[in-house]
């Protein structure tokens, strides 16, 4: 059951109208979801379909050109104390390989202002309490995953940003994420984690955000994505014309020819198909069972098929929900409108939080100055 935060009436992550240009390069075209409270979305997309963008200009990491994006309903620099807020994991490669797994949490907990005791408190969280006295640079990409993951639970934050978090896990690492986020979110927490495979995050994710090329393709609950995978039975017979007739007059309306002259029936039993074409006088040389999974879909749909608020042009009769739009719920009534969004200059991350690899923080700010690899939000702009 899923525990709402009292007073908690703004979605955790809402964007609207964000683009990103590099350049020459549209990383992401004015796009726009929400993250329903208590959700585990998947921020699915290809390589280079502008996730990482996405979340970084989400953690006030990189700058958009266009467009806005809130967490927890205010734009992330008006955060008071944003550690609390949202912990987010952007790159788990960038530990320092000399210091301890304590240390390296020591560090960020005194760069939010935790106590140190919340560091062990994280590493047994995430599971890595026999490890703590142990160098990074020793560590499986499992266990740096954790560690990064660790960093990112220090304040306690009621929304996590993890970008392709399963990237390299094993089956049993993914396993241990999967049960550990659906912990997150039982207790009303929020997560948004990016992947480029379906599969990777299908059993952890409830509600999806994919994308392509920069724009959206697909919004909603991942039962109204596998609500619209059908099965459907590819019949060779003597007439698919004649068939698709009298399959018609039981009822049986979705029914198509393919180009190799089958007859693609939705919503029947082949022993139903049998006994209307022996009605009508068709012979039935062969039929299969035919069933597309999601992550077929998940490519169709990535491969610039479908467009956002369109309807699903597959010829097969396969293709997502007809409404891309966000489920009923998931944008509050009297959701307020959000304010502009004015990036300062030199931007970067908000107050509070320490420094990233490759961002250049202002005098005085960020963790001590020996290692400022990675912190509750990690990864640097771009
Ligand atoms: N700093 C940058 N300068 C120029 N182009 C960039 C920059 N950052 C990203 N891009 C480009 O923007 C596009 C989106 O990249 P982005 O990393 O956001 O995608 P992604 O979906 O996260 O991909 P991946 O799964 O490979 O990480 C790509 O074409 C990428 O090359």
């Amino acid at each position: 059951m899923t525990t709402v935060i009292p007073g908690s009436f703004a979605a955790p992550i809402e964007v609207r109208g964000l683009s990103k240009r590099f350049k020459n390069v549209d990383a992401v075209t004015d796009l726009g979801f929400t993250v329903p409270q208590g959700s585990i979305t998947g921020f699915l997309g290809p390589n280079g379909s502008g996730k990482t963008t996405t979340l970084r200009m989400i953690l006030g990491l990189v700058k958009p050109t266009s467009g806005t994006s809130t967490v927890a309903g205010v734009p992330i620099r008006s955060l008071v104390d944003p550690a609390r807020t949202v912990g987010a994991v952007l790159d788990s490669q960038s530990l320092h390989p000399n210091r301890t797994a304590l240390d390296h949490l020591k560090v960020y907990a005194s760069a939010i202002r935790v106590p140190d005791a919340r560091a062990r408190q994280v590493l047994a969280l995430v599971g890595l309490e026999d490890v703590a006295g142990r160098k990074a640079g020793g560590f499986s990409l499992g266990m740096r995953q954790r560690l990064s993951l660790a960093t990112a639970l220090l304040g306690d934050p009621r929304i996590l940003i993890l970008d392709e978090p399963a990237n390299g896990l094993d089956p049993e690492g993914i396993a241990w994420l999967r049960e550990f986020l659906k912990g997150f979110a039982a207790s009303g927490r929020t997560v948004l984690i990016s992947s480029h495979i379906l599969r990777e995050v299908e059993q952890t994710v409830d509600n999806l955000v994919i994308v392509s090329r920069g724009s959206l393709v697909y919004q909603g609950r991942m039962e109204e994505l596998r609500k619209s995978q059908q099965s459907r039975l590819l019949v060779a017979s003597s007439s698919p014309a004649a068939l698709a007739t009298a399959l018609a007059a039981k009822g049986i309306v979705d029914a198509r020819s393919l180009a190799d002259g089958r007859l693609a029936v939705v919503g029947a039993s082949l022993e139903l198909v049998e006994s209307v074409a022996a009605g009508a006088g068709v012979t039935i040389f062969g039929a299969v069972g035919d069933h597309i999974d999601l992550e077929q879909l998940f490519l169709s749909m990535t491969a610039g098929q479908y467009v956002a608020g369109a309807s699903p042009a597959a010829p097969s009769g396969y293709g997502p929900p007809q409404t891309y739009a966000p489920q009923p719920g998931y944008a509050p009534p009297g959701y307020p409108a959000q304010p502009g969004y004015a990036p300062q200059p030199g931007y970067g991350p908000p107050p509070g939080y320490p420094a990233q690899p490759g961002y250049a923080p202002p005098p005085g700010y960020g963790p001590p100055p020996a290692h400022p690899q990675q912190g509750p939000m990690s990864g640097g702009p771009r």
